[in-house]
């Protein structure tokens, strides 16, 4: 399946968009009240700064040409008034919203991550780690941006210059056209320019996610970069990045900032119209000078919002671009689900692969026609050449992919009919580069185990003397309280292993694979862990990836994994002869 998010094909980008517009709405109808709330208050702060003008240019002729300045002190007091309420109303809609666009960027957040956590490895494979985080971080930051600080904007801005505007044509219509008439030409330009400007944001967004992966992917590989003295290699790849950055960031701040002075532009000319046609208008007999004034203001109160309204466009281009790149995560499926399957097939292994085939992707199949199978109790070894697949292989068995064709049964059943849940505890897989977390040493064995989820120092400590761990833990300065930093470069890649393989058999699986687990391990602390091998319950069945073939002295059957294809090697002096020869014998 397609999870690379920057090449959706045309029927996942279409889902896309109906799935962002329906999660939009439904999380503007779970905010309703704070939105109905807001939208009272940015009405009634609209409506009052309208109101404004026409008292100015009441009082203009009622009091001030006829010199009653007590009038002129009533209607100063009452604009003042206006004015304050204004400000309250105007306060009190930057608080809701505020808090919507909180609430928005943690919903979001938390609705992105939960997705990354269902999706499967495939996924992983296919998008770079920085690209995600930028989608998690900066996106929706974006939209809260949008959400706490420009919609309400927005919205006010629009009731003003509709209220400015009605004004306008009310008071005197052929003055109010003319007023107006500029603003035909923004709308069309607003309207012929708003896909170029999305298009730019586009491509700038993305381009920050893969700036965000460039800085990624060199401060994972910082070791390397030092070792080999490549720093100019990821130098020039930055570079190249950030001058990608830096020129879709040119391109979208130019396109965002075009309209400003435009609509600049066209708001003098509506108000030199007014101020020509108005002082026309007076001469003649048709219109009063408080009148003017009151005009003058409206076309303030029309263009400003409108001038506002270009940057407000622009924040929501870039805020629907940034929605796009969120719910291109958020309408993905893992194509692991678990299927209905009650159905038993007679099998008295373990595992069993039935005709088995898998692709990673549809370019290359690496794993042809598999059968086999593994019995209860028993210890299996995989060898073969590197790239040969038996990690794939492996990882087929706990379903980290499923087969392309052909079944793999877990206990007689379809492994996809497992849930996570079950499989994972019947399954445990020590990977060829163990994972480890900020936290001690006991975090890290205990972690996704739920048996022993809330046992103590003392009751953990017990329990791995049972399992016979307590040799390995010795190797640890300070036993289960040793400190892993992040990225756990604190303890050796050896130690790194001991930890995976302490969490795998305290988990107690029916099946544990060791994928190049002991690589790493000195001979002698080798020989404890198969020791420990060797002392789990008798139920459990092995399946141990090694090149090194003396730690596959004990395994009752020995497969050789060689271009995609599996066949029994017989004892280990075959082994030994298929791998010199390097290919499969026939
Ligand atoms: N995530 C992936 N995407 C695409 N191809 C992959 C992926 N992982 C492995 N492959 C390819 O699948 C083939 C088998 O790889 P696999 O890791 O299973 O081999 P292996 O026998 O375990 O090798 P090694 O002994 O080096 O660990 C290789 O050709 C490899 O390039």
């Amino acid at each position: 399946m397609n999870y690379n998010l920057n090449q959706l094909n045309e029927e996942q980008e279409k889902q896309s968009t109906y799935q962002a517009l329906k999660r939009l709405l439904k999380f503007i109808s779970a905010e309703r009240k704070n939105l109905i709330l807001a939208l009272i208050a940015i009405l009634v702060n609209s409506g009052l700064l309208l109101l404004g003008p026409l008292l100015v240019g009441h009082t203009i002729d009622t009091y001030i040409r006829t010199k009653q300045f007590h009038g002129v002190l009533v209607f100063g007091g009452i604009l003042l008034v206006m004015y304050l309420i204004a400000m309250v109303t105007g306060y009190i809609q930057t608080k809701l919203m505020g808090g919507v666009g909180q609430r928005m960027l943690y919903t979001l957040r938390n609705a992105i991550f939960n997705k990354l956590q269902e999706l499967p490895v495939s996924f992983f494979n296919q998008n770079k780690a920085g690209d995600l985080i930028s989608r998690v971080n900066s996106d929706t930051d974006k939209l809260n941006q949008f959400f706490s600080q420009s919609l309400m904007q927005f919205i006010g801005s629009i009731v003003t210059m509709i209220g400015a505007g009605i004004f306008l044509l009310s008071i005197n219509i052929e003055l109010g056209a003319a007023a107006l008439s500029p603003a035909i030409a923004i709308v069309i330009f607003t309207i012929a320019l708003s896909p170029w400007i999305k298009r730019k944001n586009a491509k700038n967004l993305k381009s920050v996610g893969g700036l965000s992966a460039e800085v990624q992917e060199s401060l994972n590989n910082f070791k390397v970069i030092i070792a080999f003295n490549r720093r100019d290699y990821f130098r020039k790849r930055f570079d190249e990045a950030n001058q990608e950055n830096y020129r879709t960031a040119i391109g979208a701040g130019l396109a965002n900032n075009i309209f400003v002075p435009v609509y600049g532009l066209l708001s003098s000319i509506a108000q030199l119209i007014v101020l020509l046609f108005g002082i026309h208008l007076i001469s003649i007999g048709q219109f009063s000078l408080g009148f003017l004034v009151s005009y003058l203001s409206y076309c303030t109160n029309f263009y400003n919002p409108l001038r506002q309204l270009a940057a407000l466009w622009t924040s929501f281009q870039v805020a629907m671009a940034s929605w796009d790149r969120i719910s291109k995560i958020l309408l993905l499926e893992t194509n692991l689900q678990v299927i209905k399957n009650d159905e038993t097939i007679t099998s008295d292994a373990l595992i069993e692969f039935k005709d088995v085939h898998f692709s990673y992707d549809d370019s290359k199949e690496i794993l042809h026609h598999i059968n086999l199978k593994f019995e209860k109790g028993k210890t299996y070894a995989l060898i073969g050449p590197t790239g040969g697949g038996k990690t794939t292989t492996a990882s087929l068995i706990s379903r980290l992919y499923d087969a392309t064709k052909g079944t793999v049964l877990l206990n007689g059943k379809d492994i996809r009919s497992f849930s996570a849940e079950e499989r994972t505890q019947k399954i445990g897989f020590i990977l060829q580069e163990p994972f480890l977390f900020t936290g001690t040493v006991k975090d890290n064995i205990l972690y996704g185990n739920s048996q022993y989820k809330d046992v103590s120092d003392d009751e953990l400590t017990k329990i791995i003397e049972q399992a016979n761990l307590n040799a390995l833990l010795a190797i640890f300065d300070e036993g289960i309280s040793t400190k892993i930093t992040s990225g756990s470069d604190s303890i050796s890649l050896g130690q790194k292993q001991l930890i995976a393989f302490m969490r795998a058999v305290l988990r107690n699986p029916e099946l544990l694979i060791l994928d190049e687990a002991t690589a790493n391990i000195d001979t002698i602390t080798e020989q404890l862990l198969s020791s420990i091998l060797n002392k789990l319950s008798k139920e459990t069945t092995l399946v141990i990836i090694a090149h090194r073939l003396n730690t596959i002295e004990n395994a009752d059957e020995i497969y050789f994994v060689n271009e995609g294809e599996v066949q029994q090697a017989g004892t280990l002096k075959d082994a030994l002869n298929m791998l010199s020869k390097g290919k499969r014998v026939s």
